[in-house]
């Protein structure tokens, strides 16, 4: 799979990031619960930070240590849920 739209890749090589900003808090934080209802159903979890309307995401895969398949398809997922 290639790198999922708007998806760049950390200055360590070991993870995928986006930063993505929304109308507001509400928003942002109806956005990051959507996200977090995804990653418990596929077991795979963001690192995120949140600052009012903004969420910067910090995707990796601790058991690897770097990216893999599944952070390129919870990236994808992260797109559509935006
Ligand atoms: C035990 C459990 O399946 C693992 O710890 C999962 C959970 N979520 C995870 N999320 C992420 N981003 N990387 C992992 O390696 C990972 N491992």
């Amino acid at each position: 799979m290639e790198i999922p739209d708007g998806w760049t890749i950390s200055v360590d090589g070991k993870a995928l990031e986006k930063s993505f900003r929304f109308a507001d808090f509400s928003e942002a934080f109806a956005f990051l619960t959507r996200v977090a209802m995804h990653a418990e159903k596929v077991d795979h979890h963001p690192e995120f930070t949140n600052v009012w309307n903004r969420v910067d995401f910090h995707l990796t895969t601790h058991d690897t240590g770097g990216i893999t398949e599944r952070d390129k398809k919870l990236a994808d997922a992260i797109n559509r849920m935006s």
